[in-house]
């Protein structure tokens, strides 16, 4: 039994193209204030130190961005999350770009090696480059690459210099050595923005992806029971909602990477809540609010905020049974 949550402000945006996520930890504690919620004061937390000074420097590795900071904070991050289970607490982590989630992965499995691991992905990308295949050369494009282990060397455009792959080396064995995961126990929820060579790549190794228009068709709660039942062999679950999995243009465009034709509030709310219906949760994560992109003043946070009330609640009924 975990005696209750923990909350992890881990303030890094080094992983992402544009400046402004590591705000987003700060931006949904403001919402959480600006209505009169006490939700953050309630709840122990503790923040993680950032290498987001690096920004300021010049950088070698042009095929995976300040790939050595980026090590060094997903260790930071997965020692906390390790810490945090150690002591029978539900972490419930607030990052700024999705490289986090290299970190946040190789802490739970650190904590628990002989346990089989499944992850959940809300998110329009796919997370799923390595430097090999990037097009962009930011890591917050290659989170589950690197926790599955896989390069995708048929797909390989990028020419990476010996120090680059090394450090991806590092990357992929941070908390235990080897893949975190198997790719059968990762399963995505909207994912509508990728690329040829990731395409191919959850093609090859067969990752479900529950897009938007199954989901609208299907039924929520029938996609998502499903989605459990794939992923029953599994131990413990890890939760990753990435708020670009919402819908811009109905939302709000506050995160780097914005995309449309995404989930809404009301179902992300609906997702969430069923899937920590499943007790074997014992990690959830946000990442990507960016209020310096937002248009919409701070509505991006607000909207977080607003889905994280209400699975706050059911995670804290979890954590009693
Ligand atoms: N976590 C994110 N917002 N990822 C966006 C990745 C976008 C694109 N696929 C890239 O690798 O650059």
């Amino acid at each position: 039994m975990r005696k209750s949550i923990k909350i992890i402000k881990n303030r890094s945006d080094i992983g992402a193209g544009t400046r402004g996520s590591d705000m987003g930890v700060d931006a949904i504690e403001i919402a959480a204030i600006n209505k009169g919620s006490q939700y953050f004061n309630n709840f122990p937390f503790i923040e993680v130190q950032t290498r987001n000074e690096s920004v300021y420097r010049a950088d070698q590795n042009v095929f995976a961005k300040r790939i050595e900071e980026v090590k060094e904070q997903c260790d930071r991050l997965a020692a906390v999350v390790q810490q945090t289970l150690t002591a029978g607490e539900f972490p419930l982590i607030f990052s700024g770009d999705h490289s986090s989630a290299i970190g946040s992965i190789a802490g739970i499995k650190a904590t628990y090696p002989e346990k089989t691991l499944g992850v959940i992905w809300i998110d329009a990308h796919a997370d799923l480059h390595s430097p090999y295949t990037t097009p962009s050369g930011n890591l917050h494009g290659m989170p589950l690459a690197a926790t599955i282990g896989e390069d995708n060397l048929s797909c390989k455009i990028n020419d990476v210099p010996e120090l680059t792959a090394a450090y991806w080396e590092h990357l992929k064995n941070i908390g235990v050595s080897g893949p975190k995961i198997k790719p059968e126990h990762l399963v995505y929820f909207g994912v509508r923005d990728t690329e040829e060579s990731e395409d191919i790549l959850i093609q090859n190794v067969g990752i479900k992806n529950y897009q938007v228009a199954e989901i609208r068709s299907r039924e929520m709660d029938v996609c998502v029971q499903e989605a459990l039942a794939k992923l029953s062999d599994c131990d413990f679950l890890y939760v990753s909602f990435d708020v670009d999995s919402m819908d811009c243009d109905l939302i709000s465009d506050g995160t780097g990477t914005p995309v449309p034709k995404g989930f809404d509030q009301q179902e992300i709310i609906a997702m969430t809540e069923q899937l920590i219906g499943s007790d074997k949760v014992i990690c959830f994560e946000v990442v990507e609010v960016n209020p310096l992109l937002d248009h919409k003043g701070n509505r991006m946070a607000e909207v977080t905020f607003e889905i994280l009330e209400h699975i706050t609640q059911p995670i804290l009924i979890h954590l009693l049974v």
